[in-house]
């Protein structure tokens, strides 16, 4: 947990008035734009990306690209939405690339810039140049990339691309952060060996984002062997062969659906959000079951997915590993519940946007709160909360968890909520929105 910034910037959380009845359009994911972009960039012919998410790890992730050579033209389409055309090029330096505090941005990018033609220079926010990295730097030198981190194994950092790369079989220990894994496997058709990845750790946190990325790769054209189909546990093989360009329509976010979705939970009130996707591989997911063991009820309809508060929340025991995003709103939801909850499975959290096991038993606890941080999760004893400051550590899903305490804790007060702008700019907008449409208290039902 950094330092925080100055209290000055405060959001007054609104109070729910009632029971929540509303339908929330939330943006694209964060996850599948920043892939999408990667693939189209890596392809041999132009590709589409349809209602991307436009945000700052985005925007981060679309300028990196084109100080490397690509082109991305920002259309508007008529029939409503926006879109992105890829234009791939020969990827060059010399780039400058700023990472923000995007994990997507500065895990996924350096190898891409290591088959670059040219010098590409990495710097980020103070909070990135702490985030874990090595996995990523390490593994490329073995696979042939000259790469100068003076030791840090962190940003900043220069990738002196050579315009290609011998690739081959690597060995990485990615039990602090998926994103070493996808990274190498989004480039690995680009190889000229291809790629041969054995996870050596311990853990291995967030498998569906890794699903996620076997899974685009496969669309866009790429040989992928994967232990989720019965393949050798723990390795992963990417052919070496050229990347299609594809035209594709970003589903919603689904993590960021979690605030919104927890309005209907903890309000006993309904919350829709459409176009939720049958088949996906997003944590987001996830929230259907965590939601429904929590007290609500989920109906998944042409409409999209609802869910129905049911008028108490219950405490809940889950291993969070594989959806570690959905953490922060979980524990926001868990300390307004009729009993205890257990988290576990998100040591790796610790090295998020911020530590967040720390910050959300600090700021939890600020308001009242009983919650403890164990070995590899929290452990959330509600009790009786009261407003205060929620300081946010410029961490977007702290900033969306304190705003569902608001909904029952008045008085809360959010630090810096211009934080949400890492994956959800809208979010103010969308909430004041949502809470519009509320049913007064005891006209609800
Ligand atoms: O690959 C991705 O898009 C992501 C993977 C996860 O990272 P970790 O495995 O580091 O938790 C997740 O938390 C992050 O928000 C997005
Ligand atoms: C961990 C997250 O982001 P990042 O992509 O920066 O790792 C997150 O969005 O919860």
């Amino acid at each position: 947990m950094s330092e925080s910034t100055a209290q000055t910037d405060l959001w007054p959380a609104p109070t729910a008035p009632g029971t929540v009845d509303a339908t929330v359009q939330v943006p694209g994911s964060k996850s599948v734009t920043n892939r999408a972009l990667v693939l189209a960039a890596l392809s041999s012919e132009p590709g589409w990306l349809r209602r991307p998410l436009r945000s700052r790890d985005t925007v981060l992730m679309a300028d990196a690209l084109r100080a490397m050579g690509v082109q991305i033209d920002e259309l508007v389409n008529p029939g409503g939405g926006e879109v992105w055309r890829i234009i791939p090029a020969g990827l060059h330096g010399p780039a400058s690339v700023d990472v923000g505090n995007a994990g997507t941005v500065m895990r996924f990018l350096p190898p891409v810039a290591a088959l670059a033609d040219g010098e590409v220079r990495f710097e980020g926010d103070p909070r990135a140049q702490e985030r874990p990295l090595s996995g990523v730097i390490d593994a490329l030198r073995v696979l042939g990339a000259r790469i100068d981190d003076e030791g840090r194994g962190a940003l900043p950092l220069t990738v002196h691309g050579a315009g290609s790369l011998a690739g081959g079989a690597v060995d990485v220990d990615a039990s602090s952060s998926s994103q070493f894994v996808s990274a190498l496997l989004l480039s690995g058709p680009r190889f000229n060996k291809g790629l041969e990845l054995h996870h050596t750790g311990r853990t291995l946190p967030s498998l569906p984002h890794i699903r996620m990325t076997v899974d685009m790769l496969r669309k866009a054209g790429a040989r992928v062997d994967a232990p989720q189909d019965g393949g050798t546990a723990n390795v992963w093989r990417v052919a070496a062969g050229a990347l299609l360009g594809r035209d594709l329509t970003v589903e919603p976010d689904l993590s960021n659906a979690a605030p919104f979705l927890a309005a209907a939970l903890v309000t006993g009130g309904r919350v829709t959000v459409p176009d939720w996707p049958r088949r996906t591989t997003q944590p987001g997911d996830a929230l259907r079951e965590l939601f429904t063991r929590m007290g609500g009820s989920c109906t998944l309809t042409e409409r999209g997915l609802t869910l129905t508060g049911g008028g108490r929340v219950h405490g809940i025991t889950a291993d969070l590993g594989e959806v570690g995003e959905l953490a922060p709103v979980v524990a926001a939801v868990a300390a307004l519940a009729d009993g205890e909850s257990h988290l576990s499975g998100i040591a790796h959290l610790r090295m998020h946007e911020t530590d967040r096991l720390a910050a959300l038993a600090a700021e939890l606890n600020g308001l009242g709160g009983d919650v403890t941080e164990t070995e590899d999760g929290l452990r959330i004893r509600p009790r009786p909360l009261h407003g205060g400051v929620f300081r946010t550590y410029e961490d977007h899903r702290l900033a969306t968890a304190a705003a569902v305490l608001g909904l029952a804790v008045p008085g809360v007060e959010v630090e810096n909520v211009a934080t949400t702008g890492k994956t959800l700019p809208e979010f103010p907008q969308l909430w004041a929105d949502m809470l519009a449409g509320t049913e007064p208290a005891g006209m609800g039902g």
